[in-house]
């Protein structure tokens, strides 16, 4: 999956109408974004129904990720999965860009998405190869007005244009992840993550910055997805890997599958918007 080279919006208009001509891309309910390599989602997708875009898993870009949509099932669940992730980094901070697969997943009906990443410990008490559950996020970039919703506000794609963050990281979906967790006898931590430009990993200086802030955990993606997600009306639940994510991706895999096994069924847009209060 190669971003398009024009604006996010016909990004998103050239992918659906590209994926409309086939039924197998309508109506999914659920997403995932970046299991990071492409061999930990194969193991969650029970059913493989289409596939769109490169495999990059060997390019040099990023090192262990695809660049592919895989629609499949995952315990009779319709899932999108997005294997690969664009990075702000990589298309010259155009974070719009970036998140523009989340726009166009929610065009195809998702309404609960699954975020996961790779990130540096920042809390003292976690170890490396821990899992992280998000409970809220420090988007830097943001902060400095580097914001997928800057510019002009695209009515088509629905959504408020100020965009509350609150709980942005729903709490019922965390509370059931924390539970399946507790039954599968896992350790997972709970924290604040926060995104950095990148792509220089940080000085200790910095990361004692952000430990005053109130972080726990920090990479160089996911807030800008997050926030799109939040425009959507989406419900998003987000775990992490700290910096391990290849010796830790089995059980991080082992919970996401878990975890959409339970997942209640999903809210509409305008359920979600009364219960925001939009
Ligand atoms: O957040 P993901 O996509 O897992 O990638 C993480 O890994 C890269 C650094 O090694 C950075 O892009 C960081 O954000
Ligand atoms: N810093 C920033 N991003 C990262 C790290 C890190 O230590 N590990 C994985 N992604």
């Amino acid at each position: 999956m190669t971003p398009p080279a024009n604006d996010e919006t016909n990004g998103v208009d050239n992918t659906i109408s590209a994926l409309n001509d086939s039924k197998e891309y309508k109506h999914y309910d659920y997403s995932m974004v970046n299991p990071r390599n492409y061999d930990d989602i194969t193991k969650v997708v029970q059913s493989i129904i289409a596939q769109v875009g490169e495999d990059k898993a060997k390019s040099d870009i990023v090192q262990g990720h695809a660049g592919k949509l895989i629609f499949g099932t995952i315990h009779g669940k319709k899932v999108i999965c997005q294997a690969g992730r664009f990075h702000p980094y990589e298309h010259k901070m155009d974070l719009a860009l970036c998140a523009m697969p989340i726009r166009v997943m929610d065009q195809l009906g998702v309404r609960t998405l699954i975020v996961t990443n790779a990130a540096g410990g920042v809390n003292k008490s976690f170890h490396y190869g821990d899992l992280m559950l998000i409970k809220d996020q420090i988007f830097l970039p943001g902060l400095a007005g580097f914001s997928p919703l800057v510019g002009e506000h695209d009515k088509r794609y629905g959504g408020p244009r100020f965009v509350s963050m609150h709980e942005c990281f729903d709490k019922d979906l965390r509370v059931l992840t924390k539970d399946i967790a507790n039954r599968m006898s896992m350790r997972l931590m709970e924290g604040v993550y926060v995104m950095s430009g990148g792509p220089q990993y940080e000085t200790p200086a910095e990361v004692r910055l952000y430990h005053a802030v109130g972080a726990d955990a920090l990479g160089m993606s996911t807030c800008h997805e997050v926030v799109v997600a939040k425009q959507c009306l989406m419900k998003v639940n987000h775990l992490e890997v700290i910096d391990a994510a290849n010796k830790q991706g089995g059980k991080g895999v082992d919970l996401i599958s878990a975890l959409v096994k339970e997942l209640p069924p999903p809210m509409s847009k305008q359920e979600t918007a009364k219960l925001w209060g939009y």
